[in-house]
């Protein structure tokens, strides 16, 4: 192995603080409980974290693309609760402010601090409706009738209002959670407040970042009330907590640098099993992901007329001799004889394959190469074409290192009793269960390694999702992982990574205005994010 300068992938990436931790309701009140018993005054925390709120409302209400004049109505939905009384100060700010603020709260009863700021705000003139707000009345809403910790649906009127919001397209801003959904989960609780945006108080709960929430969360933010340490370390001391990330983290977590030194062998050797009769191009998508992530020698060994498409495309592909049973050929890959894996740091298998049975004998020298082994698309359905168990115990079989990128269909055939829970910790379940680490992909990926450490992107490119940026996407993490492995400093956080570098290029194609970027071309904007860069 050439000497690679000495590197060191942070073991905890990103920081586990209050800006990346993803955690359940529970544990946030638990922390918010701390802080009280600690003498932190109820009401002081609120005032801190509902002006905090304020001051990005006004922001946001004052910059000219919200498109707002200063006469904009507001109306602001107040809850029963501390979520309404957080409502209640926003409220009172705007109206200081100089907004045109009226509220709603159709609740006889209070708590104590919310009854509270209501009294005073009737003091201040702030009008109260009698009746429900008509969409269309007042430009913004902000919702704070219910937040943290949310698990039954809404009172009839409340949940007609959603209803109606939502149909007239009112524009919302939710306080904390959006009123509605399950926090923990990220499920709507039947009607929902749709928000544009989420102010998200404290720390990031794990269901404002699921799937199933975000048309409903909107544009997400978290909004700081200072937390101290040793709140934080309640919930971190329960074991490692998920991280949410965002592309700025990719600073914190630079890749291996290659020696300059380094000949090609010596910066990443990658062998790409991809690609088929039917579906050729996935092999090149693959290649154009290798190719991108600056492994020294890339190898592609398959069928002659797929390898020829990608020596077309990047001749600097090496061309692997693949034994392949001849009457298959121009069919899925069955191959009799696998290439020589050990020099290889690491093999990507499965994009395009086309499907076909596992073939035990062909897939041995697979579980017992050493280098990282990366699995994708038809590698993983035809691995989970074996009973469940036995797919399972294969990869707890494999000689060195494994990651998995399946997309939702993909890990549910792979892992099909790993149905409980949110992406992440179904992904946790079967990384833990199986040894590897799995990447499972979807508008905000998720990532678990085998030893406990997950990370959840807080940002996804929904018009990039397209056929083929995952054969791009696997090329390119299996072509860092490669070097890495190079330079013996693998780190399965390196997936994670490879994820967020992937988003990062495709959400740079967007902002510079092209609206569907092709495979090729996030797979091109992935070259200039060398592996020096941050
Ligand atoms: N995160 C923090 O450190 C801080 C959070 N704050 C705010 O407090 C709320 C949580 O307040 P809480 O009073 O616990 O809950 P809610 O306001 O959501 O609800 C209170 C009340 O409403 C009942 N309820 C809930 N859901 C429903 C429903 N679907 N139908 C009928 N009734 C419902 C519930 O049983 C309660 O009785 C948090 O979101 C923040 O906004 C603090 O202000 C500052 C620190
Ligand atoms: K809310």
């Amino acid at each position: 192995m050439d000497h690679w300068p000495a590197h060191h992938w942070p073991a905890q990436w990103p920081a586990a603080d209050a800006a990346h931790l993803l955690v359940y309701p529970r544990q946030l009140q638990a922390v918010e409980q701390a802080m009280f018993n600690a003498g932190m005054p109820q009401a002081a925390l609120m005032e801190k974290a509902a002006l905090a709120i304020s001051r990005r409302v006004q922001e946001l209400l004052g910059t000219a693309d919200a498109g707002w004049g200063r006469n904009r109505a507001v109306v602001v939905l107040i809850g029963p609760g501390h979520n309404g009384g957080d409502g209640a100060v926003v409220a009172r700010e705007l109206h200081v402010a100089g907004w045109e603020v009226t509220v709603w709260s159709p609740f006889a009863r209070h708590k104590p601090l919310t009854a509270d700021h209501l009294q005073y705000l009737e003091k201040l003139g702030v009008p109260r409706l009698s009746e429900a707000p008509t969409p269309g009345q007042g430009q913004l809403w902000i919702d704070s009738l219910f937040g943290l910790g949310q698990s039954r649906p809404l009172p009839g009127p409340i949940a007609d209002l959603a209803r109606e919001a939502r149909l007239a397209g009112q524009c919302i801003w939710a306080v904390d959670v959006p009123s509605g959904l399950d926090d923990r989960h990220g499920q709507p609780l039947g009607a929902c407040f749709h928000s544009r945006r989420t102010f998200c108080l404290g720390l990031y709960k794990r269901g404002l970042v699921q799937a199933t929430a975000l048309a409903v969360v909107g544009q997400l933010e978290r909004v700081d009330f200072g937390i101290p340490n040793w709140a934080l370390d309640l919930v971190r001391e329960q074991g490692p907590l998920p991280c949410g990330l965002t592309t700025g983290d990719r600073a914190t977590a630079p890749w291996p640098v290659p020696p300059s030194a380094a000949d090609k062998y010596g910066r990443g050797r990658l062998l790409l099993l991809a690609g088929s009769q039917r579906y050729p191009g996935a092999a090149v998508l693959a290649a154009a992901g290798a190719d991108a992530s600056g492994a020294g020698a890339v190898t592609i060994c398959m069928a002659p007329e797929v390898a020829r498409r990608v020596s077309d495309r990047y001749p600097h592909v090496l061309n692997g001799t693949a034994d392949l049973s001849p009457p298959l050929q121009s069919g899925p890959l069955v191959w009799r004889q696998l290439p020589e894996l050990g020099r290889h740091d690491a093999v990507l298998l499965g994009p395009g394959m086309d499907v076909a049975p596992f073939v035990a004998h062909a897939w041995e020298p697979l579980q017992k190469f050493t280098g990282l082994l990366v699995l994708d698309a038809d590698g993983l359905n035809r691995l989970a074409a074996t009973p469940e168990g036995e797919a399972v115990a294969w990869l707890r079989g494999r000689r060195g290192p494994t990651w998995i990128t399946p997309h939702i269909r993909e890990f549910d055939r792979l892992f099909p009793t790993y149905c409980h829970g949110d992406r992440l910790e179904r992904a946790a379940a079967a990384a833990r269960a199986a040894g590897i680490t799995v990447l499972l992909k979807g508008p905000r990926t998720a990532v678990a390694a085998a030893d406990g450490r997950c990370w959840q992107l807080l940002e996804g490119v929904p018009t990039a999702a397209r056929a083929g940026l995952g054969d791009v996407l696997a090329g390119f993490a299996a072509g860092r992982g490669a070097m890495a492995a190079a330079a013996g400093q693998l780190d399965h956080g390196q997936l994670a990574r490879a994820a967020l570098d992937h988003v990062h290029a495709a959400r740079q194609l967007v902002r510079e205005g092209w609206t569907h970027p092709s495979p090729p071309m996030v797979a091109e904007r992935l070259r200039h994010q060398g592996p020096q860069k941050g």
